[in-house]
């Protein structure tokens, strides 16, 4: 897809806004037509050679009406322009919002969070920029064709030498315009990095602070900011002197008109009515002359930002940015917005299908950085079942499971839940199919209650519960405000095992037929992990559970355990069988003697 047809996919989103947009807008450009012909009836009038049928003071109330409607026009283009603009805007946000949060966990975004702001804020402003004023080509257009007409009916001779500067000028500035692309690129990218050096520096003071590297920190600060001032100033440079260039050429215009009337006004071959007629059209065909030049950089940035929003979907074709979805504006919209997705809240498909058997053949897939990962793994989940996946550092069980869960994209193998194909793992498994708690938790500077909930409705004591099977109950008297304490980021801050636990009871207070945990013990001491298998096996009922660990307490519960190393199953099946004949997992199932 090139520039253009970005440009028009956006447009045709709201094809009768923009319409609508444009009819305002070209109306605007056209309204100075009407006070010129006043002001050139009223100068007329004065000196005696007009022939109005309304005298001086009908002229000066057309005069004032033509302003007021002027005025009342250009509110009403505002409004059309907002409506207009910002839907544009808004599309291209939520699509790649959309096609970010729909990437596998572990390649959302191929750039750091700065430059992603810098990316979703900058180049979608250019965008919206550059479609808002393509709606100004269509009244310029039609404000030049008019406005020369009556020019070169009054004089052919001048009116030319009103439009050549306008040739000149977009001649120049196509000219000049790779180079302003090329400048505005390298500024672009040079404010990225500066945001995203921000963003790293704010997120890593601690380890910062420990590795004592502030001053190496700073110096690349520095480097970065010079960079990004050098890019800056040649950027706004270019743009200024295209501008200069623009006011220049007209003005030089200005003084050639007005010389050339002034000799035929002594000739008496041009009225007063012509020469203010002539210098009325002059304002606005400046205006218009930077308009155009105006647009062709917004348009030349627009190209550049869409280059840097495609990167941004790695790969993914750029019909996905412009794609026609719902913004959701209206309460009618988002009311059946949320009638659809209540509908469709068990995933895929209408019909929500209880957990019998979970298959997956030749699971595979290689991290591209290090070509490591899984390969060729077969698995049965049963209802009700205990799977732990256990195994060396680096063996391969949270690809497994995250390949599983469609976290991962795989490369081979399939899925089937009951027997059934499923196509989007990522889609398919969520609440109230499964839950999964991640070796290293997210939280939220909110309040420890909306970091379990995380907005599931808190219902016949399932938060309670959720806080004890989590094993959580004891530490939530300990923090001031109880459950109504402020943690993540912006709050307190949690230990490594209570974020864990945090993050275990957000999935276990969702009913689940299928929860998933990731390693809890990096963080959990033994006895709270065993505590904590414990009122698992209490409180699940018949739903299933798939676990990393090499504990113990999780170990010998098992229905069934998978062994894996380098990537692929070395051995499994109960931890009695396992003990008897692998020597990995006698090792594995040793170590925790060491270790506790
Ligand atoms: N993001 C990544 N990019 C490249 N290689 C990776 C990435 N994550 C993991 N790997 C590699 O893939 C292999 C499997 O890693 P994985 O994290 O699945 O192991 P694990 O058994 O869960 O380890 P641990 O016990 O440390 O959690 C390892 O060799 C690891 O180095």
């Amino acid at each position: 897809m090139n520039t253009y047809s970005f440009l028009y996919r956006l447009i045709r989103y709201r094809f009768g806004i923009y319409l609508i947009n444009v009819l305002a807008w070209t109306m605007i450009h056209m309204a100075p037509i009407v006070p010129g012909l006043l002001t050139k009836a009223f100068f007329d009038e004065l000196a005696g050679s007009g022939a109005s049928l309304v005298g001086i003071w009908g002229i000066i109330a057309l005069f004032v009406a033509a302003s007021l409607g002027r005025v009342a026009l250009i509110i009403v283009g505002f409004i059309t322009d907002v409506h207009s603009r910002f839907r544009i805007g808004m599309l291209l946000r939520r699509n790649m919002l959309e096609h970010v949060l729909k990437e596998p966990g572990a390649k959302a975004i191929p750039v750091s969070p700065g430059e992603a702001i810098s990316h979703f804020r900058d180049d979608v402003d250019q965008t919206e920029e550059a479609a808002s004023w393509s709606v100004d080509v269509f009244g310029m257009i039609a404000f030049a064709v008019v406005s020369s007409y009556i020019l070169i009916r009054i004089d052919a001779m001048l009116t030319l030498l009103v439009f050549v500067p306008l040739i000149v000028v977009v001649t120049a500035a196509q000219l000049a315009t790779a180079r302003l692309q090329k400048y505005r690129a390298a500024s672009r990218e040079a404010t990225a990095k500066v945001t995203g050096a921000i963003s790293e520096m704010f997120g890593n003071v601690q380890a910062i602070q420990i590795a004592r590297a502030e001053k190496r920190l700073v110096e690349r600060f520095t480097r970065l900011s010079e960079e990004r001032r050098r890019t800056m100033v040649r950027d706004r440079l270019m743009s200024e002197a295209l501008d200069s260039v623009f006011t220049n050429s007209v003005n030089i215009g200005t003084g050639l008109i007005l010389l050339l009337a002034g000799y035929k006004m002594r000739a008496g071959a041009f009225t007063v009515g012509d020469f203010s007629l002539f210098v009325y059209y002059l304002t606005f065909v400046t205006q218009l002359i930077s308009n155009v030049g105006k647009f062709m950089t917004f348009f030349k940035q627009m190209s550049v930002g869409f280059a840097r929003l495609t990167s941004l979907l790695q790969g993914a074709p750029a019909q996905v940015l412009t794609a026609f979805n719902p913004l959701y504006l209206n309460k009618r919209d988002t009311k059946s917005a949320d009638d659809k997705s209540d509908a469709g809240a068990d995933g895929e498909g209408p019909a929500f299908e209880r957990l019998g058997r979970l298959e997956a053949t030749g699971l595979t897939y290689r991290y591209p950085e290090s070509g490591r990962g899984i390969e060729g793994i077969d698995l049965v989940l049963r209802r009700g079942s205990f799977t732990v996946i256990t195994g060396t550092i680096g063996s391969g069980k949270t690809t497994l499971i995250r390949t599983l869960l469609g976290l991962l994209p795989k490369e081979a193998g399939n899925i089937r839940w009951n027997g059934r194909l499923v196509d989007k793992p990522g889609d398919f498994f969520v609440p109230p199919r499964s839950a999964y708690t991640a070796q290293i938790p997210r939280l939220y500077s909110d309040k420890l209650k909306d970091n379990i909930l995380l907005g599931y409705p808190q219902r016949d004591g399932n938060l309670q519960k959720a806080i004890h099977s989590a094993v959580l109950e004891d530490d939530v008297p300990h923090l001031q405000e109880g459950l109504e304490t402020v943690i993540g980021p912006r709050g307190i801050k949690l230990s490594g095992g209570q974020a864990q636990r945090t993050a275990a009871a957000r999935m276990l207070v969702r009913d689940a037929e299928l929860y998933v945990f990731d390693d809890l013990s990096s963080a959990l001491d033994v006895e709270t992990e065993r505590k904590l298998w414990d009122r698992m096996f209490e409180s699940r009922g018949d739903a299933t559970c798939l676990v990393v660990s090499h504990r113990k307490a999780a170990l010998a519960r098992a229905d069934h355990i998978i062994l894996m190393n380098n990537g692929r199953i070395e051995a499994e099946g109960t931890a009695e069988e396992l003990l008897s004949r692998s020597s990995s997992f006698r090792k594995l199932w040793n170590g925790e003697d060491e270790e506790g």
